[in-house]
């Protein structure tokens, strides 16, 4: 029976592999016979093809992207219909359904549907396919007389290969094996604030990137023009994801760092904790404040000013009084730099005008004239300059931590210490702490030149423009010749959307103010309230996922609580929903990590872990400077036992450079050393670049200083412990932790 179900299954699968190859040979040709027309004709004629030819280029791309293991899925239903559940929609040319989009709401009963509650569904089947081939097919029975457990697992022989499997430094997408706990909060509304909690291992990360594909799905047009921003903690774990959103057919999600929010500016890790503890309060909101108020000076003294040589006067009172008005109108300081020029120069031209009219008696002076002269003199130029300095949020926040009379005068919350703390010299690279106060900065101090704002304007003239032109030039390309398979409104939405799309992925590299229609978190626990505040204003509608675990903070400045991270900026207008199962980690390590982490005091969710492993927490105990030794000494048997996965060893403060130096001597390339080093077989990095990732097998080098150490914190062993999908070693000279050896 079941080889004739595969018989079946494989055929059908083959049918669907042979529609895609037919769409994809509709997309070759249509961009062939756009490339053929060649760039001739008009500006006009050739950039419509330009269109043509990306609009066909994006398709096949996306048909291409989604080719492994294209469909994942079958329901029978009691209606007796069967109905295959897979990366995209498919149907025939003549619309016959072949392959329901996985996010379509009718897919949901395949994540979601029990024996308790079988939403029309008899029979779930989950097809295993290794490329394009269908290896096996597993089903789950839903019928009343085969009652399971409301609670087991779907698809189980599926989820277990799939968790089983080997890495490879980056994340594969989870379509086929979503668990209803996860997909509830993939498909939950798009509204409001939903904060993912769930232990190591629960699946936040896969749930976050699932979710992103099913809002731009399913709000596809609220999200087309404003686009989903996706932001993680380090570009280590930007590259780790990558892949995923493409595997599901999605190339519009914009991802970025937290060092890489603010345009032009790739921000390092701040390398001392506490002080990015300090720049992540809020009551550095107050501090940037003070130091754009600080660049709008009133001088010393009166100040006498030369202005073809005669003298002007220009009073304490008179800075002080155009300050005020300035300010008064609320805009930021260089857009209303502009009111405090105006004032001031209207009141020199007139000292200027009665000067020259009491010297030529009888004439009247050319107002205009003496105004020319009075805005260029370099006396005005200059101490008007003085008083209201134009600024860009780099030079302030320059001037700001490299000055030690500007910091203690915008200051005077912080300590003594705190100051020197923040002191650095001028040229300093940008930290990620720096970011959010950049963000401030720019915010207060508004355009340089208040007239690049119509930079907006104008684009969204040229949209409207070019859609315009949409309808013209299906004419255009019929005239040429080009058999256009496309209807003047779908080419007018596809260009639309293409179009936004590129400008959202656009503009979040260059506009700093846009608004993103969602925007999703993850390891959000790590952010700091200036982050925070950050975030909100890329996406003022306050739609966000965000998906952390608590326990496992290892910032400074990150947060203790949800209700502490978010109740400065969503009030209590957030929900919480918590993952409990932990597909990652065998038990035998989750429940050692859980044991350590709640005997030093840390509460964790401990997740129920979905298998057991093979192995037991390995421990070594060497005598002291024998760590690395012993490290260079276990490597071949850890190799050995993963038999080609994938190694990390973690380790803190000196013995990360002294494994990395010991380790290249023996094993040379293989060996990669933080970011983007992933496609080496063994990396060696700290428990922060650590975060997020996972590797088949982890030795971790002295757990109880990376536990100890100054500002360290216990979540930095949770991370580095919880790494593992196979096996975890711990070599330790100061001693072994309480509660991992159980
Ligand atoms: N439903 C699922 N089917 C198959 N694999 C899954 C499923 N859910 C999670 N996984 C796998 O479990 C592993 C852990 O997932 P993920 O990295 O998303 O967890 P996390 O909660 O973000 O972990 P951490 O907080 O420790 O970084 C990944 O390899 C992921 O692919």
């Amino acid at each position: 029976m079941l080889d004739a179900d595969l018989a079946h299954e494989r055929n059908y699968v083959a049918g669907l592999y042979a529609r895609l190859e037919e769409l994809r040979t509709e997309k070759r040709q249509q961009l062939a016979q756009v490339r053929r027309a060649g760039a001739v004709g008009t500006m006009q004629n050739v950039s419509e093809r330009d269109a043509f030819a990306a609009l066909y280029e994006d398709r096949l791309a996306q048909l291409d992207a989604v080719d492994d293991r294209l469909v994942f899925g079958r329901l029978d239903l009691d209606s007796g219909e069967a109905q295959y559940i897979g990366r995209i929609g498919l149907t025939t040319d003549d619309l016959q359904r072949l392959m329901v989009d996985w996010r379509a709401p009718e897919a949901g009963h395949f994540y979601q549907a029990t024996a308790f509650d079988r939403q029309g569904v008899r029979r779930r089947r989950h097809l295993i396919l290794q490329g394009r081939e269908v290896k096996a097919i597993e089903d789950d029975v839903l019928d009343a007389d085969m009652l399971a457990d409301d609670a087991s697992l779907q698809g189980e022989g599926a989820l277990l290969a799939a968790l089983d499997s080997k890495r490879t430094g980056r994340m594969s997408d989870i379509v086929g094996t979503i668990q209803s706990e996860q997909d509830r909060i993939i498909r939950s509304s798009i509204s409001g604030a939903l904060v993912v909690q769930g232990g190591p291992g629960t699946g936040k990360t896969a749930v976050a990137l699932h979710r992103a594909a099913y809002l731009l799905y399913t709000h596809r047009e609220r999200l087309k023009t404003a686009g989903v921003l996706l932001v993680g903690p380090s570009s280590s774990f930007m590259k780790y994801i990558e892949r995923v959103l493409p595997s599901l057919g999605e190339t519009g999600v914009v991802m970025a760092s937290v060092g890489r929010l603010m345009p032009g500016i790739k921000a390092v890790a701040e390398p001392e904790a506490v002080v990015a503890a300090i720049k992540g309060r809020l009551d550095m909101v107050k501090v940037v404040a003070n130091a754009v108020a600080n660049r709008q000076r009133i001088p010393a003294e009166d100040r006498v000013l030369d202005v073809d040589g005669r003298k002007l006067m220009l009073t304490r009172r008179q800075v002080s009084r155009a300050r005020e008005r300035a300010r008064s109108t609320g805009k930021p300081h260089n857009e209303a730099r502009l009111t405090f020029i105006k004032i001031l120069l209207r009141e020199l031209t007139e000292q200027m005008t009665d000067l020259v009219e009491a010297g030529s008696i009888g004439n009247n002076a050319d107002r205009s004239y003496l105004a020319e002269d009075v805005r260029t003199a370099r006396d005005v130029r200059i101490v008007l300059n003085l008083c209201w300095m134009p600024m860009t949020p780099e030079k302030l926040i320059t001037e700001l931590l490299s000055k030690p009379a500007v910091l203690a005068a915008c200051t005077p919350s912080l300590s003594l210490r705190e100051r020197s703390l923040l002191l650095r010299p001028a040229g300093a690279p940008w930290t990620e702490a720096d970011v959010p106060l950049l963000d401030e900065a720019a915010e207060l101090l508004g355009e340089m030149d208040p007239a690049a704002g119509r930079g907006l304007a104008q684009q969204e003239h040229d949209r409207a423009r070019d859609l315009a032109n949409a309808k013209q030039t299906l004419v255009n390309m019929g005239d040429m010749g080009v058999d256009v398979l496309i209807s003047a409104e779908e080419l007018a939405d596809q260009n639309q959307e293409r179009e936004n799309r590129l400008t959202a992925a656009e503009r979040a590299t260059s506009d700093r103010t846009w608004a993103f229609g969602h925007i999703v978190v993850d390891e959000a626990q790590e952010l700091s309230p200036m982050q925070w505040r950050l975030l909100v204003r890329r996406c003022p509608l306050k739609s966000f996922t965000i998906v952390g675990d608590i326990a496992q903070t290892s910032s400074v400045a990150g947060a203790n609580s949800w209700q502490g991270a978010l109740a400065p900026m969503f009030g209590d207008r957030w929900q919480l929903e918590e993952l409990t199962v932990n597909y990652r980690t065998p038990s035998q390590i989750a429940e050692a990590a859980a044991r350590m982490a709640n005997a030093a005091g840390l509460v964790v969710s401990a997740p129920k872990a979905v298998r057991e492993g093979r192995w037991a927490p390995v421990i070594d105990k060497v005598d002291h400077g024998q760590v690395v030794n012993r490290l260079v000494e276990v490597l071949p048997e850890e190799l050995a036992a993963l038999d080609g996965g994938l190694l990390a060893v973690i380790a803190d403060g000196d013995l990360l450079p002294a494994a990395t130096s010991a380790l290249r001597a023996v094993y040379g390339r293989r060996i990669g050393n933080g970011a983007g080093s992933y496609e080496q077989d063994i990396v060696v990095i700290s428990p922060r670049e650590a975060k997020g990732l996972e590797f088949d097998g982890v030795v971790v080098l002295e757990p109880s200083v990376m536990l100890n150490r100054e500002h360290g914190r216990v979540g930095d062993l949770y991370v580095a412990m919880t790494r593992p999908t196979q096996r975890l070693r711990l070599i330790a000279a100061e001693g072994i932790p309480a509660g991992i050896e159980g």
